[in-house]
C-alpha cells in the first residue's frame, strides 16, 4: 500500500468555488471522511490573534497552582464542565477497555448561551450547566468565549462543506445546528517526571462523539495518533497554520458508516528524551442541537439498502456516550 499522507484541505478556496470545482472539492472530502476520518483545514479565516489569546489564557491557567486551579474544578464526578485535574479521566473506558487515567489536565466550557425556549431539566443540568470559570489569569474569559464564538462559526461553515460532500443541498444541516451543544477544552499534558504505568498515555484510544471535532495541537508537537486505513497506528504530522477536524460517532451514525469515526491517541513523549515534553492542545467538540434528532441520511443509502441505526436524540445521545470515561 501506499505511504499514507495526511490529508489537508483548502477551506477558503472550496467556499470560493462554483460548479463542478465545487463538487469535484466535496468528492475529495467525501473520500478523505469515507477512508481517513481525519484532515487537517488550512485558509480556515479564524484570526491568528483569537487564537494567540486563548492560548494563551490556556497556557497561563496551567501554570498556575494546582489549589488554584482547584477553585475551577468541576463540582462533582461526570459534571460536564470546569477543571479536571490530572488524573481523572481515561478515554478508553468510553470503549468498555479498562485503563489507567490519562496523563493530562483539563479545563472545559460549555455552550456560551441557555436558548430562549429550552426548558428541559435534563439538558439544563448537563450541557447548559454553568461552565466554572477560573478568576485568573486576567482575560481567560473573553479570550475562551472568543475562541469559542470563532469555532462555531467554522464548524457550521464545515457542516456546510460536509453537505456538498453529501451531495444534500448546501444548507441541509443548518436546522440541526442553529444552537448547538458543542464543548471547548484545553488540554494540557504535563512533563512525565515519573514514569508512566503500563497501558497509561496522555490520551487512550477513543473516538470522539459527536458530529465533528476542531483540534489544535500545539505547533510542531508531536503524540497525536490515529489508525490509517491499513490499520496501523500513524503520527498526524503538524500542520502549521491548520486546524485538524475529525468526524465523531455521531457523523458515522448519520451517514450509516459511509464515513469513519476514527479511532486516536496521545502517545507518551520517548522516555529516552525524559519524558520532558510538555504539550498543550484545544479541542472543539461540535454537537447538534439537544433536540436534534439525527436519522441515517438518505443520501448514505444505497437502492435497498437499510440503515443500521435507528434515530436518537443528539443530547441525550452525548450524555449517554459521556458518562462512561470518569476514572
Ligand atoms: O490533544 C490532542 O491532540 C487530542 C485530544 C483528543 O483526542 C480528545 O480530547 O478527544
Ligand atoms: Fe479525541
Amino acid at each position: 500500500m501506499a505511504a499514507f499522507t495526511f490529508p489537508v484541505f483548502d477551506l477558503g478556496r472550496f467556499e470560493q468555488s462554483d460548479g463542478e470545482a465545487r463538487k469535484a472539492l466535496g468528492a475529495e472530502v467525501d473520500r478523505i471522511c469515507r477512508e481517513t476520518g481525519f484532515l487537517a483545514i488550512r485558509n480556515h479565516g479564524v484570526d491568528q490573534t483569537v487564537i494567540d489569546a486563548v492560548w494563551q489564557a490556556a497556557r497561563r491557567f496551567f501554570d498556575l497552582p494546582a489549589e488554584e486551579k482547584q477553585k475551577a474544578r468541576a463540582p462533582y464526578k461526570g459534571y460536564p464542565y470546569g477543571y479536571l485535574g490530572p488524573e481523572l479521566e481515561a478515554l478508553a473506558r468510553s470503549r468498555d477497555i479498562d485503563s489507567p487515567p490519562d496523563l493530562k489536565e483539563s479545563f472545559n466550557g460549555g455552550p456560551l448561551r441557555v436558548p430562549d425556549g429550552m426548558h428541559d431539566e435534563t439538558a439544563l443540568s448537563f450541557c447548559y450547566a454553568a461552565t466554572i470559570w477560573p478568576d485568573a489569569p486576567h482575560g481567560f474569559v473573553e479570550a475562551w468565549q472568543t475562541y469559542y464564538r470563532a469555532m462555531e462559526d467554522l464548524a457550521a461553515r464545515i457542516m456546510r462543506l460536509f453537505a456538498v460532500a453529501l451531495h444534500l443541498p448546501e444548507n441541509y444541516f443548518d436546522a440541526f445546528i442553529d444552537a448547538p451543544i458543542s464543548a471547548l477544552r484545553a488540554l494540557n499534558y504535563p512533563e512525565q517526571h515519573v514514569p508512566p504505568k503500563p497501558g497509561q498515555l496522555r490520551a487512550g484510544a477513543h473516538t470522539d462523539y459527536g458530529s465533528l471535532t476542531i483540534l489544535l495541537p500545539q505547533e510542531g508537537s508531536r503524540g497525536l495518533e490515529i489508525i490509517t486505513p491499513d490499520g496501523q497506528w500513524t503520527p498526524v504530522p503538524p500542520v502549521p497554520g491548520a486546524f485538524v477536524i475529525n468526524i465523531g460517532d455521531l457523523m458515522a451514525r448519520w451517514t450509516n458508516d459511509r464515513w469513519v469515526s476514527t479511532l486516536h491517541r496521545v502517545v507518551n513523549p520517548p522516555a529516552q528524551e525524559g519524558g520532558l515534553d510538555r504539550r498543550q492542545s484545544l479541542a472543539f467538540f461540535h454537537q447538534p442541537n439537544w433536540m436534534a434528532e439525527i436519522t441515517v441520511l438518505d443520501a448514505c443509502l444505497a437502492e435497498g439498502e437499510t440503515a443500521k441505526y435507528p434515530p436518537v436524540l443528539s443530547g441525550p445521545y452525548l450524555m449517554g456516550k459521556f458518562t462512561s470515561t470518569a476514572a
